[in-house]
């Protein structure tokens, strides 16, 4: 298992080691012990599958808020996607940008988007379909998310803005400048506390 930096260093590309022969491959695609090898120690508590039928199917940007905040580790199994996540962690130096990467079923790829990120993603073939572990159950109530095309990210989502799929939830979301983020940089574990800590 590689684990790769990228440019926001909380978030990692992982590629699994593929042993390849005559009949296909071989992958461990999830392993505690070498993500805890890698300095990544986190439990996983739900594993989550969606499929797209659509090419330009944009799916996000979104978070759950704490006490339910999630890790998510996201990977594609079938067609490609381009998989973006947000730094809303206030006080980051990197707040507001982001990170992409395409993760398909080809290349094995995998994307870390810890908490304090908002995270989607649009399919860049049909009948796409994402798999994704997540550290903490879900919870409506804490469904939080911002507007995929919002100008201020400049995300390149690949996809065309007027043809895009979304859900009646996801093109109701605000912008990042509407949004008061939940999440607390800290410097220290270059990870995040929850604003109602900070304020405690
Ligand atoms: C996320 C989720 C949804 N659902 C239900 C609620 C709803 O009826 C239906 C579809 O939910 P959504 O429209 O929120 O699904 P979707 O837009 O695919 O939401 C997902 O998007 C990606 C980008 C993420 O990062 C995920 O964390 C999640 O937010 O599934 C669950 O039961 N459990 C879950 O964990």
């Amino acid at each position: 298992m590689e684990i790769i930096p990228t440019d926001i260093p909380a978030v990692k590309l992982l590629r699994p080691k593929r042993f390849g022969d005559h009949r296909g491959y071989f992958a461990e695609v999830y392993s505690l012990p070498k993500l805890l090898d890698g300095g990544i120690d986190l439990t996983f508590v739900q594993d989550n599958e969606s499929l797209s039928a659509e090419q330009g199917t944009v799916r996000g940007l979104h978070f759950q808020s704490p006490p339910h905040a999630q890790d998510k580790l996201v990977r594609c199994v079938q067609g490609v996607l381009l998989d973006v996540a947000v730094d809303i962690r206030k006080g980051s130096p990197t707040f507001g940008q982001h990170v992409t990467a395409v993760l398909s079923a080809e290349n094995g790829d995998q994307l870390l988007v810890p908490k304090g990120f908002a995270h989607g993603f649009a399919t860049l073939a049909p009948d796409t379909m994402v798999m994704y572990k997540v550290t903490d159950v879900y919870a409506p109530q804490c469904d939080a998310g911002i507007l995929w095309k919002d100008p201020a990210l400049g995300i390149d989502w690949q996809t065309a803005e007027d043809a895009a799929i979304l859900s009646d939830k996801d093109v109701k979301l605000p912008l990042l400048a509407e949004l008061d983020s939940p999440f607390v940089y800290d410097p220290a574990t270059d990870g995040v506390v929850a604003a109602a800590e900070v304020n405690a």
